[in-house]
C-alpha cells in the first residue's frame, strides 16, 4: 500500500524548468515515466553501486535493509529511488512526509502496521516536528516505540514492539536535520546533478514511453538544457513534443526542440528567468558580492529558502555563483553569459 500526500510541495514560482512538480497532474505523468528497478534508473554511479550490495545483503540474509538517507535538490530522483528500493527488497512501500505527520500519534500508527523489512519512506524528513522525532529515535535503533496512554497523574508510558523496517528519508537540505537523526541512517546517499549525457538517456527513454518520435540529436538537445534534472528534462521533453505535433511533422529533432525551447524562453545553458534574474541582481545590483542570501531574496522577490533549495544549487554545481562565508559571489562565467563586462581586479569588490 502506499500512502501519497499531494499538499508538501514547496511553494514555487511557476517557472519552465522549476525543479518542483507543478501540479498532481504532472505528478500522475511523472509517475507514468518513473524507473521501477535499480537497473532501469540513470546515472548517480555511487548511490546505485552503494544500494546494489546493501539490498543484496539485506535480501541474502531476509533482514531489513540499514536506514536510508536521500538528499540532493528537488527532481534529481529521491522518490523514485525510495519507490526502487521497496521494489528491489521485495517489500511493502508506505509513503509520508515531514510536515503531515503533525502528532506523535501519527507516526505510532504508521509504524506499528508495517509488516517485517517494509519500508517506510518519508519525504521532507528535515521537517518533521521534533516531538514525531522523539518517538522514531527508539523507532529507528531497537525497532520499539514509547507512546503514553492516559493522560495527568494516571498516564504512564508503554513500550511497543515493532516489525524490523527500513527508514528511507529524502531531504532537499541535509544541514537541517538533527545530528541525532541524522546519525541514525547507516546508508547515506547524496544525489547529484546528471551530465548532459545521462539526461540524453532519460530523454529517449521517456519519449519511447511516451511514444513521442526523436532522433539523438533532438534528445540531447532538450537533455543539455534540462539544469541537470530529470524532471525537467521530462517536463521540455513533453513541451516540444507538442511544439512539433503543432508547428512540425510530429518528429523531435535538434531544429524542432531549439525552436520550441526558444520560444520557452530555456536559453542554451538550462537557465530560465529566475536563474538570469539572480544573476543579474548579484553583478548590477551588489557589483557581483559577496552579498547575502537574504539580500537577494529580497532584491528578486523569491524566498530565501527556494533560492538555496532550488535555484542556486545548479548555478553553484555549474561554476556561475560561488558560496563565500561572507556571502553569494558571481562568478567570472556569470558576467560571460550575461554579456556583461567583468570589473578589474581589485575592483567592484567581490570577484577575487
Ligand atoms: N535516475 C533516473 N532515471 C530516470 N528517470 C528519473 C531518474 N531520476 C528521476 N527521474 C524522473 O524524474 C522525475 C522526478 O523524480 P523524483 O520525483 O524522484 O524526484 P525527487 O528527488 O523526489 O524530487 P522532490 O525533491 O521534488 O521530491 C521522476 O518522475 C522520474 O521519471
Ligand atoms: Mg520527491
Amino acid at each position: 500500500m502506499i500512502i501519497h500526500t499531494d499538499d508538501f510541495a514547496p511553494t514555487l514560482s511557476k517557472r519552465m524548468v522549476s525543479a518542483a512538480p507543478a501540479s498532481p497532474q504532472e505528478e500522475a505523468q511523472e509517475r507514468a515515466l518513473r524507473p521501477k528497478l535499480l537497473q532501469e534508473y540513470v546515472g548517480q554511479a555511487k548511490a546505485r553501486e552503494q544500494l546494489e550490495i546493501f539490498i543484496g545483503a539485506a535480501r541474502k540474509r531476509a533482514e531489513a535493509l540499514d536506514h536510508v538517507l536521500l538528499f540532493g535538490p528537488p527532481g534529481l530522483g529521491k522518490t523514485t529511488l525510495s519507490h526502487i528500493i521497496a521494489a528491489e527488497l521485495g517489500v511493502n512501500l508506505r509513503q509520508t512526509s515531514g510536515p503531515v505527520l503533525e502528532k506523535p500519534k501519527d507516526l505510532a500508527a504508521l509504524l506499528t502496521n508495517l509488516e517485517k523489512n517494509d519500508v517506510l519512506f518519508i519525504d521532507e524528513i528535515h521537517r518533521l516536528s521534533p516531538v514525531v522525532e522523539e518517538i522514531l529515535y527508539p523507532a529507528l535503533e531497537d525497532y520499539q516505540i514509547d507512546i503514553m496512554i492516559g493522560e495527568g497523574p494516571a498516564a504512564r508510558s508503554i513500550k511497543l514492539d515493532l516489525q524490523p523496517f527500513t527508514l528511507v528519508g529524502a531531504t532537499t537540505r541535509a544541514g537541517m536535520l538533527t545530528n541525532p537523526l541524522r546519525d541514525r541512517f547507516g546508508i547515506v546517499a547524496r544525489l547529484e546533478f546528471y551530465t548532459p549525457e545521462e539526461l540524453t538517456l532519460i530523454v529517449m527513454r521517456s519519449a519511447g514511453l511516451l511514444g513521442a518520435p526523436i532522433d539523438e540529436a533532438g534528445g540531447a538537445e532538450i537533455a543539455r538544457r534540462s539544469r541537470g534534472t530529470p524532471r525537467i528534462a521530462n517536463r521540455l521533453l513533453r513541451r516540444v513534443r507538442d511544439y512539433a505535433d503543432v508547428k512540425g511533422d510530429g518528429r523531435i529533432t535538434l531544429d524542432i526542440a531549439r525552436r520550441a525551447l526558444a520560444m520557452l524562453d530555456v536559453d542554451p545553458q538550462g537557465f530560465d528567468v529566475m536563474d538570469r534574474k539572480l544573476l543579474e541582481a548579484v553583478i548590477h545590483r551588489f557589483d557581483g558580492g559577496p552579498v547575502g542570501l537574504d539580500n537577494i531574496a529580497a532584491s528578486i522577490g523569491e524566498e530565501s529558502g527556494t533560492i538555496e533549495d532550488v535555484i542556486e544549487p545548479y548555478l553553484i554545481q555549474q561554476g556561475y555563483l560561488q558560496r563565500t562565508p561572507r556571502g553569494r559571489i558571481a562568478t567570472l562565467a556569470a558576467y560571460r553569459h550575461l554579456g556583461v563586462a567583468a570589473p578589474q581586479q581589485g575592483q567592484g569588490g567581490g570577484l577575487f
